[in-house]
Parts: structure tokens; sequence; C-alpha cells
């Protein structure tokens, strides 16, 4: 048997917010089963900085669902009311470009998928078909509204601008990027701060939205930064300790860092082009 359900009632979300009284499903589950969702809602952006609260809800409410190889699960064009998070296995999202199927994307753990046509209300923009059987966790439309929509909307809003600015992803097309929004996670130091020390291990990679910093190898300034560029991609490409030390010029600084799985993940296309910027340090 599953928990009693709970009731959200609209006066919880103010008289301003239109959202209408949401009772969240509650689908039974075995232990084994919410502790391999929980861990797998974790290693996704889109639900791991969810409060307990609305984790719970959020773990009551999604289905697991098996999925054997070569079945499709989206289909493009049609509604969708559900999004699904990868546990285990690997999709392949198609678009039909110029009257042929192509492969846009491979997803597995961690990904979500089905997500465009709940954020922004339009048919699903790709076919969503199992390359291998894949476990997966769906989640209904009402749900991902109430609990999580407004976040990930604002995330993905929030980034999307300033990414488009940053040359070395302006390459990178608009549903990438997105996913990139979901991946960023912003750091703030002072004047002053080392926020890479050299010869030191490194596993992130960074992106500067405000403020500018410097590298210095040993005791030579090397490089002078400014917003849009990046620092930290070297020990990643190359799996060697930090080349030089990064420091904070400005009063103030924001960088966006990206975990080395998420780079390895989303700029994994850019690899040559990052290489070959490798080029131009000192
Ligand atoms: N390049 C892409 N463009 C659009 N959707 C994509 C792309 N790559 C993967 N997808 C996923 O394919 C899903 C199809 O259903 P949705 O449009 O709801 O959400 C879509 C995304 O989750």
């Amino acid at each position: 048997m599953g928990k009693a359900r709970q009731s959200v009632s609209a006066e919880a979300y103010g008289t301003w917010n239109q959202k209408k009284a949401y009772t969240p499903p509650v689908i039974a589950k075995t232990d084994e089963q919410k502790d391999r969702l929980k861990k797998t809602l974790l290693k996704s952006f889109m639900f791991s900085a969810l409060e307990p609260k609305d984790m719970e809800i959020i773990t009551m409410a999604m289905k697991e669902c098996n999925f054997a190889e070569g079945l499709k699960v989206i289909t493009e064009g049609e509604d969708g009311d559900f999004l699904f998070v990868i546990e285990s296995g690997a999709l392949n999202c198609t678009k039909n470009i110029g009257g042929e199927d192509k492969v846009v994307k491979t997803v597995n753990t961690g990904d979500v998928f089905g997500e465009l046509a709940l954020l922004y209300n339009c048919p699903r923009a790709a076919t969503v078909v199992a390359k291998e059987a894949s476990v997966c966790w769906q989640l209904d439309r009402e749900s991902f509204n109430h609990i999580v929509k407004d976040a990930a909307v604002a995330r993905r809003n929030k980034y999307d601008q300033f990414l488009q600015s940053v040359t070395l992803i302006s390459s990178i097309d608009a549903y990438e990027r997105s996913q990139i929004a979901d991946a960023l996670v912003p750091e703030v130091y002072n004047k002053g701060d080392t926020i890479v020390n050299q010869d030191e291990p490194g596993d992130k990679f960074y992106i500067i939205e405000e403020g500018s910093l410097y590298a210095n190898k040993g005791d030579k300034r090397v490089m002078d930064y400014k917003v849009g560029d990046y620092f930290g991609e070297l020990a990643l490409l190359k799996n060697q300790p930090r080349a030089c030390s990064i420091i904070v010029e400005s009063d103030t600084c924001k960088v966006l860092s990206m975990t080395r799985n998420s780079f390895n993940k989303m700029l994994g296309p850019l690899q040559g082009l990052l290489s070959r910027q490798v080029m131009n340090y000192a």
C-alpha cells in the first residue's frame, strides 16, 4: 500500500498565484525501488537540488518503467504528458531533418528526456527510442508543473543569454546549451582569492560570469581573464595537475563551475576546439 495522498491547497501558493490545488499522485514502491530512485534523482541536475519535502513528493509520484531495446518511448510531433529520468541504459533521440531521421543526442544515466513538451507546452521535439534495455522513472506533467518546472525554467532562462555570449559555446545548439545551463553551479569569490591552485589536482571547469582574474605560473603572470572566458579545462583534458593558479583581480567575481563528468559529457564535442586553444598558452 502507498502512503496516504497529501493535498497541497491553492492557498499554500498565495492568492497571487494561479496554480490550482494539486493532489500529488502516490505510486507504491518497495524500499529498494525508493533507494534506486533517490540515487537516480541525485544524479540529475533538474532534480538534485530539490528541497527534501519536494524530493519526497516527487519520489512518491514517479513510476518505474523498464524499456526493452528498440522500444519507442516518445514520438516526435505527438503531445506528451510525461518526462523521464534515466536510472540505467541508453536511449537515442532522433529528429526528422529533411525527411531523414537523424540521431541528435544519446541520453543515459542521470539524464532527463521528454522535458521540453512539459516545460514549453509544445509537441514532442524528438523521437526517443531505447538503444538498449533501459530503466527509467516517469513523472507526470502536473507534479512536474507544481514542484520542478518554475525552478527549471528560471535556471535555463537565467544562463541561456549569457551562454550565447560565451565564444566557446557559441557553436553549440540551443538544446545542448540548455543542458549546460542545467549543469552550471555558481560560485562567488573576492579580490585575491585563488580559485585554482597550481600543481594541485583539478576536477572542475569554470566560465567567468562577472569580474576579472589572472593566471600565475610560479610568480609570473601569464594570462588575463574577463567575462565570458573560461579556465580549468587543461587538467580535465589532459588528466594532469593544475598548470597555473587562477586569482581574482576584481573586487568580487562570479564563476560558473562544471564538474569533470559534466565537462566530459557536455563539452565533449568541443574537445578539438579546446585542445587547439591550448596552443595559445604561454
Ligand atoms: N536536439 C534536441 N532537440 C530537441 N529535443 C531533444 C534534443 N536532444 C534530445 N532531446 C530530447 O528529446 C525529447 C523529446 O520529447 P520532448 O520534446 O518533450 O523533450 C525532448 C528532449 O528531452
